[in-house]
């Protein structure tokens, strides 16, 4: 393990304006709309991803993962807090080093055709951003394109027929594969998969789980993998880091988290999976709804729903701390056992 994070998200925080379209604005003036409220779509978070490792985020839909998936890829700025590449603050960074950073952090979608142009082939979709940036060499000395596309989609497993084809004429698990030969075409260091498997069948999203862990090995990857499924995340990462309401409660060694889960959220979402083989395989929600990130509660974001709260719960966040070694979790029932 290197000394320096690959990447780190220190104290981000991301809000949306909801509602900051013209004609709402104008009906705000006039009266006829409630006073514009931001949604705090992630609330100060911190997290610290190594080289080489396979980090698992989870948490109920609406939680703010795929906001902290993209804030992680550069797609979006933070509203506060920062984010380090390779230790240096992004916000801080040259255009040309920005530009570099966002190569080196690549981001992979849950539905591939919505991200590939439909009238483009797929040998395009593959070598476009590569060409553009200069990087058609896979290292063997081959410098065409048409020899790096190929190359592309070999690492992948798709042959090299597959590079006159146009998008719909794949499965959704080829489709996938292209969205990752595409990403690894502009040679990242880091992926940032959001729900890249949650559309496929079963069988197929092992194929591409499999396919992900052999490429990591291969080419030293790196990845920030976001999942609500917990079979998914328990299959994959190395560390999972649960979040809930904006909010990272708990990270941990994947098999830590699942042996010994601290909060009282992860608990329960835990005890919500149902084992495999006994119907879907993603959980239900826990009892009650998830508070809106629109008007988050005071105290613990959790008290609401937790069996365990107490009146300080309700009054006071509980912060992040260290509970073991690798193990941290936001719940102020660690200070009391203390
Ligand atoms: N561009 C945006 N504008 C306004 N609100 C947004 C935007 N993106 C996300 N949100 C809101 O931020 C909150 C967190 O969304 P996010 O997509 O990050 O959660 P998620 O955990 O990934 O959920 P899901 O799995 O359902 O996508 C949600 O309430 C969502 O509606």
């Amino acid at each position: 393990m290197t000394q320096t994070p690959i990447l780190e998200l220190r104290k981000v925080a991301k809000s949306f304006a909801k509602g900051d379209d013209i004609v709402s604005r104008a009906a705000r003036k006039l009266g006829l709309l409630a006073p514009n409220r931001p949604l705090h779509a992630v609330q100060e978070s911190s997290l610290q991803i190594w080289s080489g490792e396979i980090v698992g985020l989870v948490g109920e839909s609406g939680c703010g993962k795929s906001t902290l998936g993209r804030l992680a890829a550069g797609l979006i700025r933070p509203t506060c807090g920062a984010v380090l590449q390779d230790g240096k603050d992004v916000s801080t960074m040259t255009r040309s080093e920005r530009r570099q950073a966002k190569l080196k952090t690549q981001m992979i979608f849950q539905n591939p055709y919505a991200s590939l142009n439909p009238r483009a082939k797929i040998g395009q979709a593959v070598g476009e951003a590569a060409r553009f940036h200069g990087l058609l060499d896979d290292g063997s000395g081959r410098t065409s394109y048409e020899d790096y596309v190929e190359s592309q989609l070999a690492r992948v497993g798709l042959d090299s027929g597959y590079k006159n084809r146009f998008p719909h004429q794949l499965s959704g698990g080829q489709r996938q594969r292209v969205a990752i030969a595409r990403a690894l075409a502009v040679k990242p260091h880091m992926l940032i998969c959001d729900e890249v498997v949650s559309a496929l069948d079963v069988s197929v999203q092992a194929q591409i789980l499999n396919l992900f862990i052999e490429l990591r090995d291969r080419l030293n990857l790196t990845y920030l993998f976001v999942s609500h499924d917990l079979h998914v995340i328990r299959y994959l990462s190395d560390r999972v880091v649960v979040m809930y309401l904006g909010q990272v409660v708990e990270e941990a060694p994947a098999e830590q988290i699942y042996r010994h889960p601290n909060h009282p959220y992860t608990r329960a979402l835990l005890a919500e999976v149902p084992r495999l083989g006994e119907g879907k395989s993603q959980f239900t929600a826990i009892k009650g709804e998830m508070p809106s990130p629109l008007d988050p509660p005071k105290g613990c974001p959790f008290h609401p729903r937790c069996i365990h709260a107490t009146a300080r719960c309700a009054v006071e966040a509980p912060a992040i701390v260290e509970i073991a070694p690798g193990h941290r979790s936001a719940c102020h029932l660690n200070q009391m056992s203390h």
